[in-house]
């Protein structure tokens, strides 16, 4: 039943790759069909060839210059129509085939670029990736020896009615032989395609293991797991083994029945042929016709296997797709715009609540069960700041179902303020973060920026005016203008002046070819200081309404930290800022404090109100100054040893 339904699937696939390129396929399978024909054509110049001259040729010992020309016209013409059939077939349907799969891929990446940012919290990017990839490929990998396969279909029956015309004894082998070899051919591919898919999948998983362990290098040699590694390595390379051993043995078991059986064919032709020649019910040419067309028909027959093979793979390749281009839950957009240009944003949050939706999709996702480098990655999470975490002492709530995370958060920050977001590990910071620039919409409650509500401004409309800056900056693998302008068109001394404030200017100007300089994949050729200065040099050169810093300057010393907010605060800058701050310089430089603990705000005031009224945020600041105390201690140490 479910082998019935998948073949139902797979069909409308096909008919789906026929709808979307009838024109490019036809071609394809108007050149196959040709090919088909002029196969039997062949056969049938041979048979006469075999009468007009090679049977005279032997009884008379002569054959005249014209026959001569009239047989090698003949196999020169059905050969150069044959060429040219295979040609228009193979171009075409690769063209189709190709086609396809960029179309797919670019509708799979549109709809990643359009699902909002809680879609993609539930599936991780390796699968985007296959989605895109494999799974599109693999969805249209059929489409490739359709058009041969209808060709076939054209040939067999062609053959077998020119057979039926022949002989109806020797056309007998015929509806015996070429069903047998379909089915035999059916099965071949329907045992072959799992085992072929399997080692395709830990193919990748083995350069996924071999990836990280050499990503992770450092990590692997200074915590002693090269044995380790070594070992992961070698589970899955004998998984990998093991595949293709089974792809091996299926091929051994197969091909040879396949080989053969045209050939007891052509033997059973020969044996019922030369009987009816004998009883001069046949002549030589009508025999060695037949027997021609089960040398060259053997072959092609296989492409309807190959198809029909395939069509399981692509099953599942076009459920995973279709699961993306199906998928809802795209942000909603309305129609206003925010007036105001250049002037600070008013921000305002109304018990915002939200929690993340960890459960992962339903639908047919996994193919190949998947292999302990996967699990461990999947597995893995998100890394947190932990050098944090015993200093801030609140963490995450452990939970299996959607914890809330951020729990009626009210907060109103007037235009110019710079307030500073401050709360233990997990508390909620970057999640509020992310909820004013609308990566995520609050589940319940609102934010909005002078009065309207995020969810009623047109696209585009909040990166115009907002602008956040995260802890761990994405750096393109381009100069850092582009970096910085992201293809703006920026004056230089716009791109100048925001490095300035960012205090990035002079690492810029030490790079060879300044503003051009190429940082390297995501920034390799940078520190991590650097990047986060990069990165906030982008926002300010959009000189944006409300800026959004979320542990933006981690990376950067204390000093150079202090320097980036005092310079942000002189500036003229049309900015409301929303720092979340770790440091006490930092925090002393914001105009007041929002104590986040638990997803709520739990204390707003000054820093001096708070460390009076909030026990909680006296502890956490306490706990700061230690570290960073103990930081200091450690730095002098090394410094009085060096
Ligand atoms: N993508 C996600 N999916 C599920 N849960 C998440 C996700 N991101 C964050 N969380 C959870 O939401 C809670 C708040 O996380 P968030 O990153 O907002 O805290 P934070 O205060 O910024 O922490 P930190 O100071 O460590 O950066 C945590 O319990 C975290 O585990």
């Amino acid at each position: 039943m479910e082998r019935r339904a998948t073949l139902i699937e797979g069909l409308r696939i096909l008919g789906r790759a026929l709808r979307e390129e009838p024109l490019i396929l036809g071609i394809s399978i108007a050149g196959s069909a040709l090919y088909g024909l002029t196969t039997v054509v062949a056969a049938a110049v041979i048979g006469q060839v075999t009468d007009r001259a090679i049977v005279p040729a032997f009884a008379e010992g002569r054959t005249t210059a014209g026959t001569m020309w009239i047989v090698a016209l003949a196999i020169v013409g059905t050969a150069i129509l044959k060429a040219a059939g295979i040609v228009i077939r193979r171009l075409f349907a690769g063209i189709g085939q190709y086609r396809l799969n960029a179309s797919y891929r670019r509708r799979v990446t549109r709809q990643y670029l359009r699902l909002p940012l809680s879609w993609h919290h539930r599936h991780p990017a390796g699968r985007l990736l296959s989605n895109a990839n494999a799974d599109v490929e693999s969805t249209f990998w059929p489409v490739a020896p359709l058009p041969f396969a209808l060709g076939v279909v054209i040939m067999l029956i062609i053959a077998l009615v020119s057979m039926v015309l022949v002989d109806p004894w020797l056309a007998l082998v015929g509806f015996l032989v070429f069903p047998t070899i379909l089915v035999i051919n059916f099965v071949y591919q329907r045992k072959l395609s799992p085992l072929a898919t399997r080692a395709q999948a830990l193919r990748a998983d083995l350069s996924a293991v071999a990836h990280e362990s050499f990503d992770g290098a450092a990590v692997v040699k200074a915590m002693g797991r090269e044995a380790d590694e070594t070992e992961r390595f070698r589970g899955v390379a004998h998984e990998l083994r093991n595949a293709n051993v089974g792809v091996g043995r299926i091929r051994g078991a197969f091909d040879p029945v396949l080989e053969a059986l045209p050939n007891l064919a052509i033997l059973a032709v020969l044996l019922i042929g030369s009987a009816r020649i004998s009883g001069g019910d046949l002549e030589p040419g009508q025999l060695v016709q037949v027997a021609y067309l089960f040398t060259i028909t053997a072959f092609p027959i296989r492409a309807i296997g190959w198809v029909l093979g395939e069509l399981p793979r692509a099953v599942v390749g076009w459920r995973r797709v279709s699961a993306v281009l199906d998928a809802t839950g795209s942000l909603p957009y309305g129609e206003q715009h925010l007036d105001g240009a250049s002037a600070p944003a008013h921000l305002g949050v109304r018990q915002a609540r939200f929690m993340y939706e960890t459960a992962p999709e339903g639908g047919n996702y996994e193919v190949a069960p998947p292999t302990r480098a996967v699990s461990r990655q999947m597995a893995a999470g998100p890394v947190s700041a932990a050098a944090r975490s015993d200093a801030a002492g609140a963490g995450a709530a452990e939970s299996n179902g959607p914890a809330v995370v951020l729990d009626d958060v009210t907060l109103d920050v007037e235009p110019g303020r710079t307030v500073a977001i401050v709360g233990p590990t997990g508390s909620g910071k970057s999640t509020l973060a992310s909820l004013l620039v609308r990566l995520v919409d609050p589940v319940d409650g609102a934010v909005l920026i002078d009065g309207t509500d995020l969810r009623q401004l047109r696209p585009g409309e909040i990166a115009e005016s907002v602008s956040l800056v995260f802890q761990q900056p994405f750096v393109f693998e381009d100069t850092i203008r582009d970096n910085i302008t992201l293809g703006r068109d920026v004056p230089d001394d716009d791109v100048w002046a925001a490095l300035e404030l960012a205090q990035g200017d002079d690492f810029v100007r030490d790079l060879e070819g300044g503003l051009e300089a190429p940082v390297g994949e995501r920034g390799s050729t940078l520190s991590g200081g650097q990047r986060q200065r990069l990165a906030l040099a982008r926002a300010l050169v959009r000189r944006p309404r409300l800026l959004v810093l979320d542990d933006a300057t981690s990376a950067v010393d204390p000093e150079v930290e202090r320097r980036i907010l005092a310079g942000l605060r002189e500036a003229d800058l049309p900015s409301t800022v929303l720092v979340v701050a770790y440091r006490r310089a930092t925090i002393a430089l914001a105009d007041e404090v929002a104590y986040i603990d638990e997803g709520r705000v739990a204390a707003r005031g000054s820093h001096e109100e708070l460390m009076v009224a909030s026990p909680g945020y006296q502890r956490l600041i306490t706990a700061y100054e230690r570290d960073a105390a103990e930081r200091a201690a450690i730095a002098d140490d090394d410094g009085g040893a060096a």
